[in-house]
C-alpha cells in the first residue's frame, strides 16, 4: 500500500500544537517541527507539550521534529505556526526547498519596517510556493480541547484552499474558503491590538455598554484602515474580521487580552510580557499599525490611544476622556463616508 505522505507543522508553541494535533486526528501523519530539541523529546516520551498546551494529548499521528531541512524535504503541504518575529528568519535560509510547496499561514502578525503581512513575507521569500493563509476565531486551547470551531483559509489558489479544507475538516473544525487573502490576514494582524483594550477595560470592571462600544469601534477602524489600504470591507464581515474580533476581545484565554488585562491591573508592558511568557502579537503590531495610519493618514483613535497608554507615558484616564470627548463621528463612515 502507499505511504501518506506526511504534513508539516512548523512552530512548536501552542497553534502549532493544536493544529499538527487537528490533522492527525482526521488521519494524516504529521511532522511538526520546532527549534527546541529538549521540548521535542518530552513531546516524544510525554505525548504532551507541558510547556505551551498543558494536558492535551499529543496525538499518536504527530512526530515532533528538530531537523527543518528534512521536514521541508518530505512535506508538500507545510502550515506556518511561527510568531511573526521569528518567520522570516526561520525560511528564509530555506528558501530553495520551498519551491512548489503549499505553504499556509496561521501567523497573526506585521513585520516592523515593511509593514508586510506573513503570506507576503513567505511570497517574498519562495515566490515559487503556493500560499495561503489560516485565521479565525481559533484560539488554541479550545481547537485542542475539540471545542466546536470555524476558521478561514484564503488563497487566490483555489485547489489550496479545497486541499486545506480536507485536511482540516472534521467533526469538531469547519473551514471555509475565501479568495480574499490579504483581508483575512488583516483581519487577524489587526484584532490583536484591539484586543489589549478589552483587556485593560475588563481589568477596570467597566460595563457591557463599554464592551460592546470598544468592538464595534474596533471594527469600524480596522475596516477604515483595510479600506485605505485597498482590501475588501466585506470580509471584516465575516469569522476571520468581526468573528476573530469577537473572540480574541471577550476571552481570558487570549494572550493579546491578558497583556490587557495586566496593564489594567497596573503592571508595566514589561511586567505585563513576562507574566505572559507566550507570543502576543499585539504589542508589536500596534507600533507598527500606529505609523502607518499616520503615513497613511487613517483616523484611528483607538490605536492612537493605546499607543499614548503603551509607549507615550499618557494615563488611561487621559486617554479616555481625550476619545469620549472627540468630536462626534458618523456611524458606519467607512461604507457611506457621506452619510450625513
Ligand atoms: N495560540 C493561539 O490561540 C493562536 C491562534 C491562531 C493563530 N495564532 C498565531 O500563531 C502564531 C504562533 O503563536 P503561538 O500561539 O503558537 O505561540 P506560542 O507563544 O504558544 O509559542 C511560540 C513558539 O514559537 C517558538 N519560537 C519562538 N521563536 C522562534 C524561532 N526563532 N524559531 C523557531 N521557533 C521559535 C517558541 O519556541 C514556541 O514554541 C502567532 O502569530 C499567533 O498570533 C495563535
Ligand atoms: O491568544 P491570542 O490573543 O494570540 O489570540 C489567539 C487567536 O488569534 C484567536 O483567534
Amino acid at each position: 500500500m502507499k505511504q501518506q505522505q506526511p504534513i508539516a507543522v512548523l512552530g512548536g508553541g501552542s497553534f502549532g500544537t493544536a493544529i499538527a494535533n487537528l490533522l492527525a486526528g482526521n488521519g494524516h501523519p504529521v511532522r511538526h517541527w520546532m527549534r527546541d530539541a529538549e521540548q521535542a523529546e518530552t513531546m516524544r516520551s510525554v505525548r504532551e507539550n507541558p510547556r505551551y498546551l498543558k494536558g492535551v494529548k499529543i496525538h499518536a499521528n504527530v512526530e515532533p521534529v528538530t531537523d527543518l531541512a528534512a521536514t521541508l524535504a518530505d512535506c508538500q503541504l507545510i502550515f506556518v505556526a511561527l510568531p511573526s518575529s521569528a518567520l522570516r528568519a526561520v525560511l528564509q535560509p530555506q528558501a530553495q526547498a520551498l519551491v512548489g510547496k503549499l505553504l499556509v499561514s496561521t501567523t497573526k502578525g506585521v513585520e516592523p519596517g515593511t509593514f508586510k503581512l506573513m503570506s507576503q513575507i513567505l511570497e517574498e521569500i519562495a515566490p515559487q510556493a503556493r500560499i495561503g493563509v489560516l485565521s479565525g476565531p481559533n484560539l488554541a486551547r479550545e481547537v485542542a480541547d475539540q471545542a466546536l470551531t470555524a476558521s478561514v483559509v484564503a488563497s487566490e489558489d483555489e485547489a489550496l484552499c479545497r486541499q486545506v479544507q480536507a485536511v482540516l475538516h472534521g467533526r469538531t473544525f469547519r473551514v471555509y474558503a475565501s479568495a480574499d487573502r490579504f483581508g483575512v490576514e488583516l483581519g487577524g494582524a489587526l484584532k490583536n491590538v484591539y484586543a489589549i483594550i478589552a483587556g485593560m477595560a475588563a481589568a477596570l470592571g467597566m460595563g457591557e455598554n463599554t464592551k460592546s462600544m470598544l468592538i464595534t469601534r474596533a471594527l469600524a477602524e480596522m475596516t477604515r484602515f483595510a479600506v485605505k489600504l485597498g482590501a475588501n470591507p466585506m470580509t471584516f464581515l465575516g469569522l476571520a474580521g468581526v468573528g476573530d474580533l469577537i473572540v480574541t476581545c471577550s476571552s481570558p484565554k487570549s494572550r493579546n487580552y491578558q497583556v490587557g488585562f495586566a496593564l489594567g491591573e497596573g503592571l508595566s508592558l514589561e511586567d505585563a510580557i513576562g507574566r505572559l511568557g507566550e507570543v502576543a502579537e499585539g504589542v508589536n503590531t500596534l507600533k507598527v499599525l500606529k505609523a502607518r495610519s499616520e503615513e497613511l493618514q487613517v483616523y484611528m483613535p483607538l490605536v492612537t490611544g493605546l499607543h499614548a497608554i503603551l509607549f507615550e507615558g499618557r494615563t488611561l484616564t487621559q486617554v479616555i476622556e481625550l476619545l469620549m470627548r472627540a468630536e462626534p463621528k458618523t456611524d458606519v463612515d467607512f461604507i457611506s463616508p457621506s452619510g450625513f
